[in-house]
C-alpha cells in the first residue's frame, strides 16, 4: 500500500473512535482538517465539530489548516477550535453555578498560581526557590488531576502535600480564585452531570484532538465526555515533551487503544527533504521509532542539507546565524527560517544580534498575531490615558470582553503577559505596543523571514530552514533534566526541534559562553553529538555553496 492510500484511508475511516499514530511531518494535522471536511455533512442541524489542541500556537496552526481546507466561512460555521483550558473555561462559565462556581470568575492565567507561590520563595537561593516552587506546583497539580471538589483537594493535600501547598490552596479557596488546574477539574466534574454532558454531546457531532501525547488523563476524560458520535485522536508518542505539565503519553495511549483498537499509522514525510530525514532518522530510531521516507525525494535541491558547526564564542555563532539567514533570504525571499533554541537563556546572544539586524525577524515570545487582540489593548491604553499600569490595563480590557468569550479573554491575558516582558526591555507600555506585530488577514502565521523561538513553542510548526544553536551539554539536554526519564524527554525535544525543518538543518555550538555575571566559561558538546554526526553532511563552505546555488523556488 502506498502511503497516500494510508493517508486517504485514515481520512475516510468510518471508525467512531479513530486513533492515528505517526511520526513528524506525515500529515496528522492535515488529516484532521480533511476529516473535518468529510464529517461536516454528517452533522445534525446546529451541530458543530470541536477541535481541541494543547497550546495556543497549536490552536493557531490547526485553525489555519482548517481555513485552508474548508474556507473561512465554513470553518467558522462548523468548527470550534479550543485549547483545553478554553474549552474547560467555557464549560465552567456556562454551568459552574451547578457546583457553586460563580460564572463571573476571573480567567486564570499562567501567573495566577505563580503569584500565589512567590511569597514562599522570598529569601531562598535560586536553586532552593526553584525546587520549592516545583514541589508546590507538583502537589497542587497532583491534587487537582481528578474530578474532586475543593474539600477533597484539601484532603489530598493534607495527606500528600507540603504545608506551603496546603496554605496556598486554603487561601485560593477562601479568596474564590481559580488556577488553571481548577478549571479543568471543575469542567470534569460538570461533565459528570448527565444533563450537562448531554448538552455538549448534542452540540458537538464530532471531536478532533491533535497531539494526544501532550494530554493528561484528565484532559482525555474531558475530550471523551464532550462528544461521542465521532472522535479522532492523532499524535506521536515520540514527540511527547510535556510531562512537566502533567502529560501522560503512555497512559493516554493505553486508554485510547482500549477505546479505538489498533491505531492507523502513516510512514511517509510530506514535510522534510531526504537529508533532513536521514538526520531525523538517526535520532528517532535511537528512540525506538521507525525510519521515515520522503514523499518526493527529487523535489529538493541536492536532496536538502544538514550541517553541524562549532564556533569559538556565542557571539560568533549568533553572527553566523544572522549572516547565513541573510544569504538564504537573498536567494529565497519567501523562505521561512526557524532559529529554535532549547531554552530562552541560550537564545539571548542570538536575539541581541537580530534586534539590530536588517534581516526580518520575529520573536515568537513577543508575537501577538491577532489584530483584534492588539486593537483591544490599544483601545485600553488610550482609554486609560496612554500610560496605564498593567493591572489597570488588564482589568479594563478583560472587563469589556463578553464573559462567554473565554478564548478572547485567554488570548488577551497571554498578550498582556508578553507585553509586560517587552515593556521592561522597551521602557514603556507604549514602546512595547509599537513592537507587537499584527498579522494581516490571510497572512500565513509563519511568514517569510527569521523566527526566533524555543523548542516547546515550535511543536507542530514547520520552517524551510532550521538552525538549532547551543548544541551543548547543559542546553541539549537541559541542565534541569535529572534521571533517565527526563533525559529521554530531552532526547525527544531534540527530535521535535529537528523535525520542524523542511529543506535544511544547521546545528551549531559555541565553545565559550558568557555567564550571567559576565564571565566567559567553556562548554562541552552535547552527548548526542556522536549519534547525529554521521548524518551532518556539510561543512560551512559546502553549506554556503549550497545556499549560493539555490533558486527562488527550491
Ligand atoms: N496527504 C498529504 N499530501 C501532501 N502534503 C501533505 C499531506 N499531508 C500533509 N501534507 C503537508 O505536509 C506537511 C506536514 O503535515 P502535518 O503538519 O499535518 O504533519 P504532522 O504529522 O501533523 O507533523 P507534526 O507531528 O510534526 O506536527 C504540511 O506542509 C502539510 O500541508
Amino acid at each position: 500500500m502506498t502511503d497516500s492510500t494510508a493517508f486517504n484511508d485514515a481520512v475516510t475511516s468510518p471508525a467512531q473512535n479513530l486513533l492515528v499514530i505517526a511520526p513528524p511531518g506525515c500529515g496528522k494535522t492535515e488529516l484532521l482538517a480533511r476529516r473535518a471536511e468529510l464529517l461536516i455533512p454528517t452533522l445534525r442541524p446546529h451541530q458543530k465539530i470541536l477541535a481541541l489542541t494543547f497550546s495556543n500556537k497549536a490552536k493557531a496552526n490547526l485553525n489555519s489548516r482548517l481555513v485552508s481546507v474548508l474556507g473561512a466561512e465554513r470553518k467558522r460555521r462548523y468548527i470550534t477550535v479550543h485549547n483545553f483550558h478554553g474549552h474547560a473555561a467555557e464549560i465552567v462559565r456556562s454551568h459552574g453555578l451547578t457546583l457553586a462556581v460563580e460564572p463571573g470568575f476571573e480567567m486564570p492565567d499562567k501567573r495566577s498560581q505563580a503569584d500565589a507561590i512567590a511569597p514562599f520563595l522570598e529569601g531562598l537561593s535560586e536553586a532552593d526557590a526553584s525546587e520549592l516552587s516545583r514541589r508546590i506546583e507538583d502537589d497542587l497539580r497532583d491534587a487537582k488531576q481528578r474530578p474532586h471538589d475543593d474539600a477533597q483537594v484539601l484532603q489530598t493535600l493534607r495527606a500528600t502535600g507540603i504545608s506551603q501547598s496546603q496554605t496556598i490552596e486554603e487561601a485560593r479557596q477562601a479568596g474564590d480564585i481559580l488556577f488553571f488546574d481548577d478549571l479543568l477539574r471543575h469542567a470534569q466534574r460538570l461533565l459528570r452531570v448527565n444533563e450537562i454532558a448531554a448538552l455538549y454531546r448534542n452540540h458537538y457531532g464530532a471531536i478532533l484532538v491533535d497531539e494526544f501525547q501532550d494530554l493528561s488523563p484528565q484532559q482525555l476524560d474531558l475530550a471523551l465526555r464532550s462528544s461521542e458520535q465521532s472522535r479522532t485522536f492523532v499524535g506521536d508518542p515520540l514527540q511527547g515533551i510535556y510531562s512537566w505539565t502533567g502529560a501522560r503519553p503512555v497512559e493516554v495511549e493505553r486508554l485510547l487503544r482500549k477505546l479505538s483498537g489498533d491505531p492507523l499509522g502513516l510512514g511517509v514525510s510530506y514535510r522534510s527533504s531526504p537529508r533532513v530525514l536521514d538526520l531525523l532518522n538517526t535520532v528517532s530510531v535511537g528512540l525506538g521509532g521507525q525510519p521515515l521516507e520522503p514523499d518526493d525525494p527529487d523535489a529538493w535541491h541536492d536532496g536538502g542539507i544538514t550541517s553541524g558547526l562549532t564556533f569559538d564564542t556565542g557571539a560568533e555563532e549568533a553572527k553566523f546565524i544572522e549572516a547565513t539567514s541573510a544569504r538564504i533570504l537573498a536567494k529565497q525571499p519567501n523562505a521561512t527560517i526557524g532559529v529554535i533554541c532549547r531554552s530562552g537563556w541560550r537564545r539571548k546572544p542570538i536575539d541581541a544580534v537580530f534586534a539590530t539586524s536588517d534581516v526580518r525577524s520575529t520573536r515568537w515570545d513577543l508575537t501577538v498575531d491577532d489584530a483584534r487582540i492588539i486593537e483591544l489593548l490599544n483601545e485600553g491604553v488610550t482609554r486609560l490615558g496612554g500610560a496605564p499600569t498593567f493591572e489597570a490595563l488588564r482589568t479594563d480590557v478583560i472587563g469589556r470582553i463578553d464573559s462567554a468569550d473565554v478564548d478572547t479573554a485567554a488570548d488577551v491575558i497571554d498578550a498582556l503577559e508578553q507585553l509586560e516582558g517587552l515593556a521592561e526591555e522597551a521602557g514603556s507600555i507604549g514602546a512595547a505596543m509599537a513592537q507587537l506585530r499584527i498579522l494581516e488577514e490571510g497572512e500565513e502565521a509563519i511568514g517569510p523571514g527569521v523566527h526566533l523561538l524555543n523548542a516547546h513553542t515550535g511543536k507542530g510548526q514547520q520552517f524551510d530552514w532550521v538552525f538549532i544553536p547551543g548544541f551543548e551539554k547543559g542546553n541539549i539536554p537541559s541542565f534541569l533534566a535529572k534521571g533517565k526519564a527526563q533525559i529521554e524527554e530531552e532526547h525527544r525535544v531534540l527530535l521535535v526541534m529537528l523535525s520542524r525543518a523542511r529543506h535544511g538543518v544547521i546545528l551549531t555550538r559555541a565553545k565559550s559562553l558568557i555567564s550571567k555575571r559576565g564571565n566567559p566559561y567553556g562548554t562541552t558538546i552535547s552527548p548526542w553529538a556522536q549519534e547525529v554526526r554521521p548524518a551532518l553532511i556539510a561543512n560551512s563552505t559546502q553549506l554556503l555553496d549550497h545556499i549560493e546555488n539555490l533558486t527562488p523556488a527550491q
